[in-house]
């Protein structure tokens, strides 16, 4: 599995995007150490604020069945140029995954650039951050 057959698996995700209040089909394609690939989409609601992305869906997906440690994303969707992901999905990122693991950001006609967790969310809030009296609750 190569970063180009990963990005089309992210592309093909799309297809299973339930998106009827944005019409904006997002993919996600997670690689496990076995070569496995999770795929993700967005799944929306008429409560539009639990929109759920195509990010989460996959690390969810992988994450229950025990799945870690995860190898690569490739995230796409059609945009001018390679997709950025949303805040929340790079902080679910930070907490799941490698701060090196690759994350190649795609459109859907190959303009794509290849970055890193931990490049998407510099500082992220982590367990260590919370104090000492939250830890004896
Ligand atoms: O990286 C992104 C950015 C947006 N979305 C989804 C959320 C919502 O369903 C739609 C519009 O924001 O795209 C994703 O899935 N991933
Ligand atoms: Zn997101």
């Amino acid at each position: 599995m190569n970063q180009i057959e990963l990005i089309t698996e992210a592309i093909n995700a799309r297809s299973q995007a339930y998106v009827p209040y944005s019409n904006f089909q997002v993919g996600a394609a997670l690689l496990l150490e076995d070569g496995t690939v999770i795929q993700g989409a967005n799944i929306e609601n008429a409560a539009y604020s639990l929109a759920n992305c195509a990010e989460r869906t996959a690390l969810f997906r992988a994450y229950h069945p025990g799945h870690k440690p995860f190898k690569a994303m490739a995230i796409a969707a059609d945009t001018p140029g390679p997709v950025s992901p949303c805040g929340a999905c790079r902080q679910v990122l930070a907490e799941l995954c490698d701060p090196d693991m690759p994350v190649f950001l795609s459109n859907t006609t190959g303009k794509w650039k290849k970055t890193t967790v931990q490049e998407l969310l510099p500082g992220f809030f982590k367990a260590e951050d919370m104090n000492e009296s939250r830890k004896e609750i």
